[in-house]
């Protein structure tokens, strides 16, 4: 069966007038119906540019190599209207700031009839019944009159659930959510992964989420892809990456702590160094600089790929040896 998302060789190049940025290279990546993917990296590892790119959303100064299909549908050869159409009624989006999503002079009810516009056989009273029975299931309570209520009237929290039932409301085939707990307080936070929890079931199709929180992946995701400097280091089963971790980037971010998995609240540590340049990147690997078990090839030579458990693998010199 096609997968979901087929994504092969994508690389994405900035231009910019001090030279172009590397921002993804050689991006392998397939998303299955039913999973729940999670995408972690320092900032600038890439991993806007990636989910951008999965929602033909690219800036106009973005050079794209390499092929995406979503549904066997090729993404970069759609037209505007075609990638709209994607992005209403195929892939949608929950954002850090759920503000993004709702039009502070529209609202609630008419934003979440209007999402709803693919669905033309539904009247609007049949529209505005969807909506109120989507705001009770993300724990919204008097639906009936959060519809008559602006943006600016919710707390930030409330603004949250009301752009995941935005989401949900469309139907996705895949949802992805771009640090969606990120702004909120740690209350707030423990609730709105609880709801994403349950949001799983209530898509059919597959949920990336993007994060810098590791707490988040091991509540919610199958798998994690681990990405630096516009590469996926590592990839494969929460549970494998998290009890072995192969790429030293990756144990350096789980600092092999077994307390990962039962602490929630866990962002990604930081690490010595910094990332590297990414209009002039090394010959070798990208993280070389900062591996504490570097050798001469991983500093000449680009990174082999090896095959780690349940069907992962990670980009290491030092794992083919
Ligand atoms: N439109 C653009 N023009 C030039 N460079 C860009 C553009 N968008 C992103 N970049 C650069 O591309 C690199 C990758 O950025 P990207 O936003 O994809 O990373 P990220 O992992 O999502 O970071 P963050 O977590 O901070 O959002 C960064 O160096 C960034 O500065």
């Amino acid at each position: 069966m096609t997968p979901l998302l087929d994504i092969q060789g994508l690389s994405i190049d900035y231009l910019t007038p001090h030279g172009p940025v590397h921002a993804l290279r050689g991006i392998d990546l397939t998303v299955e119906r039913g999973e729940v993917l999670g995408l972690v990296g320092e900032s600038g590892s890439g991993k806007s540019s990636l989910i951008s790119s999965m929602m033909a959303l690219l800036p106009a100064n973005a050079r794209l190599d390499g092929s995406l299909h979503f549904e066997g549908r090729d993404i970069a050869a759609m037209g505007e209207r075609e990638r709209r159409q994607l992005r209403g009624d195929g892939i949608a989006s929950i954002f850090q700031d759920p503000f993004t999503a709702l039009n502070p002079v529209v609202a609630i009810g008419t934003l979440l009839v209007e999402v709803q516009h693919h669905k033309r056989e539904l009247s609007r009273r049949e529209k505005k019944a969807r909506a109120v029975d989507m705001l009770t299931r993300v724990g919204i309570s008097d639906p009936e009159h959060r519809l008559r209520q602006y943006p600016f009237e919710l707390s930030g929290g409330m603004r949250q659930r009301v752009a995941i039932a935005a989401a949900l409301l469309t139907d996705p085939t895949l949802l992805i959510a771009d640090e969606p707990t990120t702004a909120l307080d740690a209350t707030t936070e423990a609730q709105i992964i609880d709801l994403l929890r349950q949001t799983r079931s209530m898509v059919q199709g597959a949920i990336v989420f993007v994060t810098h929180h590791l707490g988040l992946v091991a509540a919610l995701c199958d798998r994690v892809a681990v990405m630096y400097a516009g590469e996926i280091v590592e990839i494969g089963p929460v549970t494998s990456i998290f009890a072995a971790p192969q790429h030293p980037y990756t144990r350096a971010l789980l600092e092999c702590d077994p307390a990962m998995l039962r602490d929630v609240a866990r962002r990604l540590p930081t690490i010595g160094g910094t990332v590297p340049d990414l209009h002039e990147l090394p010959a070798g690997c990208a993280f070389a600089p900062r591996c504490p078990t570097a050798c001469t090839a991983c500093v000449q030579t680009p990174a082999p790929v090896v095959a780690s458990a349940g069907g992962g693998w990670a980009r290491c010199h030092r794992l083919a040896s």
